[in-house]
This record gives structure tokens, C-alpha cells and sequence, in this order.
């Protein structure tokens, strides 16, 4: 794989792949695309939830693994947080065959050793989102639980762990379960203004590591597609529970943004290295494969054809449509 993106075109490049693509990238606050990556392929996709974030950009490294790059709030950062079509952004991974996704965040860090330009692999979630963006692929008339208890794949998380030593910087460090010997989570927020004082406190009080406004719902809709999810933060300040410091602006966070997305586009590398080879061989990707069809609470003979309809985009075969 070429370490630097060579110029492309990106609005001449085909808008169809005919290939499966098993491992998907999102990149979040300064992460646009990735520079590893010489695209061959964007595909505008729509889906039975509407249209993703932005158009998919699909690469193939020299050995010929296919990876699938998505913007979260677009290339140009136009969407709030609030406003992220998670739901459609999942649902067009899974129609082209992902299996695994690597998700990048900016986040600020709610404690001491968690260093701005740190990166964090949590293992645990806590949410503070309002209710207002929709969470689930499911609905009236077709019922379904997905387990949640541990929200991203510990398969990732180990592998991811094994790259720490290519961040750049004076004492940057990645931080993870099986580094730091610690439960890692991550609050996530509504937004878009950032946390009071007193709220960063609360976090920390209940044992938040970092805080973003991203990793909800689109970890719990990977869950349902049945997709392996890791999300990879990136710390960018210390949020507003430091009493000697300013609270965080856009500022702050821009500031660090360029050292961390040039660290993300290192450990990316590495990371789509090791997964072509444990996805190919089936270590990773499949632990959640045939979950939906067993949590699924209404008797499918209940269900309206168009709903079936719409969840045999993500699973076909597991409900018959007639
Ligand atoms: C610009 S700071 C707040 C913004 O940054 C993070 O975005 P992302 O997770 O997509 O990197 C955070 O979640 C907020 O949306
Ligand atoms: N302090 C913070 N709160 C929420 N999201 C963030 N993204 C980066 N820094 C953040």
C-alpha cells in the first residue's frame, strides 16, 4: 500500500464496484479521507433509510483488499452531530458487504493521563444523547433486541492495541482495555455546544474517559447490522472540568486535529494490514453473523412485506418474503 494518496480525480472515478468490500473506515471531525488510500471507485448509494453522510469512496490496497472510506458529517463537515444519517451510513456499509468497521472520533479527554492528541480505544459506552436520532433499524410492526452489554468488538480493540507504537509525538500514548488494564467509555453527548463545567464533573464522576457527540447510535446500529464495530478516539482537549483551564472551544479542538489525523493515517495503515489477513481468514467479522435473526421478538408471519422488505436489504434470506 502506498504510504502517500496519489492525486485522483475523485469525480472521475467509476460509481459502480462489483466486488465485495469487508472492511469500512469512518472518519469523523478532520479525518476526510484517508491518505494510505488511492480510491478506485465512489459510489453514490441509497439506501431503504435514506442517503448516508457522503458517497463512499472505495480503495484497494496492492493486495487487493478492498476498503470502503465514509465521511461522517461529509467532506466538507456540513452535518451537525445531531443530524448524522447513521442509520443510512450503516445500512450502505452493510449493502456492500462490510463485515468490520474502524470509526475515528475526536473527543475530549475527562481525565488527567488521557493526554490532548492521545488516542483511546473504549470499551464501554454511556449515553447522554437526547432521544432525538433514531437508534435502530427496527419499528412498529417488526420488534428486535440486539445485546449491547459489551458495544465494540474486543477482537478489534486487541488488534488495534498492537499499534500504539506509531503514533508520532512527545509522549503520545494509545490507550486501551488491554494497555491500561481498565474499563474505558466514552459519554457520549448531544451537542453541538459543549459540556457545562458541572456536567464534565458529573462524566467523571461516573467514570467517563473521554466524551464525544458521534459514537451514538452509530455503534448501536453496526450492532444490529451485525457489523464488528471499534471506534478509535483521538483526544483533543481536556473538555471543562479543569478549574485552571479554559473550557473547550472549536479552537482548542482545531489545533490538535492536524497531529491526530496525520497519527490516524498511520495506525490506519497498520490497522488495514492486520485486518486483511484476520478478516480473510474469518477471525474477524463474523461473531455476530445469524444474532438478528434470534432477537427478533414479532412472529414473522405478522410482519407487513414492506418492512420485510426493507430488513432483507440488510439480511437477505433471514425472513422469507412471501
Ligand atoms: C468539532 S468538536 C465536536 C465534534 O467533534 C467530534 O466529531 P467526530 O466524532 O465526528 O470526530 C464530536 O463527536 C463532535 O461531533
Ligand atoms: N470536549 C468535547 N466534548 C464533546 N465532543 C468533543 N469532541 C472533541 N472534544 C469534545
Amino acid at each position: 500500500m502506498s504510504i502517500h494518496r496519489e492525486a485522483v480525480d475523485v469525480t472521475k472515478l467509476p460509481h459502480t464496484f462489483n466486488e465485495p468490500v469487508e472492511l469500512g473506515i469512518i472518519g469523523g471531525t478532520g479525518l476526510y479521507h484517508l491518505e494510505s488510500l488511492t480510491p478506485v471507485a465512489r459510489l453514490t448509494i441509497s439506501t431503504p433509510w435514506g442517503a448516508p453522510s457522503s458517497s463512499i469512496t472505495i480503495s484497494k490496497t496492492e493486495t487487493g483488499f478492498n476498503v470502503a472510506f465514509l465521511a461522517r458529517h461529509g467532506v466538507h463537515h456540513d452535518t451537525l452531530p445531531s443530524e448524522v444519517p447513521s442509520i443510512a451510513n450503516i445500512a450502505a456499509l452493510k449493502s456492500i458487504g462490510v463485515k468490520a468497521i474502524i470509526a475515528f472520533s475526536a473527543v475530549g479527554s475527562l481525565q488527567q493521563d488521557i493526554k490532548p492528541r492521545d488516542f483511546v480505544i473504549p470499551n464501554q459506552i454511556i449515553d447522554r444523547t437526547k432521544g432525538i436520532r433514531r437508534s435502530t433499524f427496527f419499528e412498529k410492526g417488526f420488534v428486535a433486541h440486539a445485546g449491547f452489554g459489551d458495544p465494540f468488538d474486543p477482537k478489534l480493540s486487541k488488534i488495534i492495541s498492537k499499534f500504539g507504537g506509531v503514533l508520532e509525538g512527545e509522549n503520545v500514548k494509545l490507550h486501551s482495555k488491554e494497555l491500561d488494564g481498565k474499563d474505558l467509555t466514552v459519554i457520549c453527548m448531544e451537542g453541538p455546544t459543549f459540556s457545562t463545567r458541572a456536567e464534565s464533573k458529573l462524566y467523571q464522576s461516573w467514570g467517563g474517559s473521554v466524551i464525544n457527540m458521534s459514537v451514538l447510535p452509530e455503534a448501536k446500529l453496526a450492532r444490529e447490522a451485525e457489523i464488528s464495530y471499534q471506534m478509535i478516539c483521538m483526544s483533543t482537549d481536556y473538555d471543562a472540568w479543569r478549574e485552571d483551564e479554559e473550557p473547550v472551544t472549536v479552537e482548542t479542538v482545531v489545533s490538535n486535529l492536524k497531529a491526530n489525523s496525520s497519527n490516524a493515517n498511520k495506525i490506519a495503515i497498520e490497522i488495514i494490514k492486520s485486518l486483511e489477513i484476520a478478516i480473510k481468514n474469518g477471525e474477524i467479522g463474523n461473531d455476530l453473523k445469524g444474532s438478528i435473526k434470534y432477537s427478533v421478538s414479532t412472529a414473522p408471519k405478522g410482519v407487513k412485506r414492506e418492512l420485510l422488505e426493507k430488513m432483507h436489504y440488510l439480511f437477505p434470506g433471514y425472513w422469507p418474503l412471501e
